[in-house]
């Protein structure tokens, strides 16, 4: 793959600023650089503690979006989950009508400082919120691996007489999903186990999968380093994925609809209807599934509308922010032995 060098990856380059509805990973803006190559649009959003290293891959992932392209589309619409952030259960009902249907629902659990037994309250009654609403959802948690083991294996017992698609990243760690997971089993209640920051977060995004640690492997194209890296692993892993967003605008959740367009095997709805939670979009109109799906034709080639690059776009502080980050992770990747 041909590596563009900074000044023409920055060349029409702009970082936005989405509002978002709710609070989500604890914050409620989310800045994404946007960039223009050849091939299309593409996004560069490290989430902003993350340094060059880890953003290196970002960017790779950027470059084939903008400068290579993807490799073609296996199926022609792609399921898509709703996701309700750690919010209170009066608020449940109005996230869940903002993601229209969908044939499944993801529910943030054990929040920072929400993690012991009053925080598993709140994720339950959530949970139980979610499937009343939602009688025919598929219902799947996401814990960011905020369970210490004993508290997810209570709390997975509790959540799995609700009906769980699947629960992700209870606890930290390949060697702590993988005791989870036995205990689950002991315990008679075989919640399947998605691994996400045990793959995305690894030196070694394999290391899970060799282990048995997890049912299935959760995706994103930017922290893997691109759609055909992603792909690769899936097939190497030889476990079934769902593709979820980084938080992406419209521009980088069409390359999670690259990835889960070309991957063999699709059975779970994925993470990709995460434009509903911000507040405005770059693309008019956004990518938003319908019927809880996305069709793959109209995502692939995201066009910026214009206005709203202009209403959107950062203060000069944050675009020359970004564009340092930019070249720190492009020192990063193209330095000898990277
Ligand atoms: O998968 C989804 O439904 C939405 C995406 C999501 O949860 C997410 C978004 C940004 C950062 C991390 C995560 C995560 O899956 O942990
Ligand atoms: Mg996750």
């Amino acid at each position: 793959m041909r590596i563009p060098g900074p000044e023409e990856l920055l060349d029409g380059a702009v970082v936005v600023s989405q509002p978002m509805h709710t609070r989500f990973r604890g914050t409620t803006v989310r800045e994404a650089m946007l960039l223009r190559g050849p091939a299309g649009w593409a996004e560069f959003s490290p989430f902003p503690e993350y340094g060059p290293a880890e953003s290196s891959r970002w960017l790779a992932a950027a470059i084939e979006a903008g400068w290579h392209g993807w490799p073609a589309p296996v199926r022609d619409t792609v399921p898509v989950n709703a996701t309700v952030p750690a919010v209170a259960v009066a608020d449940v009902g109005r996230v869940l009508d903002s993601f229209g249907e969908v044939p499944a629902v993801k529910v943030k659990v054990a929040e920072a400082g929400h993690a012991g037994p009053a925080g598993v309250a709140e994720d339950v009654a959530r949970v139980a919120e979610v499937r009343r609403l939602r009688p025919r959802a598929a219902v799947r948690v996401d814990a960011n691996q905020g369970w210490d083991h004993d508290t997810a294996l209570g709390a997975l017992l509790r959540l799995a007489e609700h009906g769980l698609e699947y629960a992700e990243q209870p606890v930290a760690g390949i060697d702590g999903l993988a005791r989870l997971r036995e205990s689950l089993i002991a315990a008679g209640a075989p919640v399947r186990i998605a691994a996400d920051e045990s793959v995305r977060k690894e030196t070694d995004p394999l290391a899970v999968a060799r282990a048995g640690a997890a049912d299935l492997v959760v995706v994103k194209v930017q922290p893997l380093g691109g759609v055909r890296r992603a792909l690769s692993i899936v097939e190497a892993a030889g476990l079934d994925a769902v593709v979820s967003s980084a938080l992406d605008t419209s521009v980088g959740i069409a390359a999670g609809v690259a990835l889960a367009a070309s991957l063999p095997r699709l059975p779970h709805a994925c993470g990709l209807g995460t434009v509903a939670l911000f507040t405005e979009d770059v693309l008019e109109p956004p990518l938003r599934p319908r019927g809880g799906h996305l069709a793959v034709g109209a995502a692939l080639r995201p066009v910026p509308d214009a206005g709203a690059l202009v209403r959107m776009r950062a203060d000069e502080d944050r675009q020359r922010w970004w564009r340092e980050r930019l070249r720190a992770a492009w020192a990063e990747m193209t330095a000898v032995g990277a």
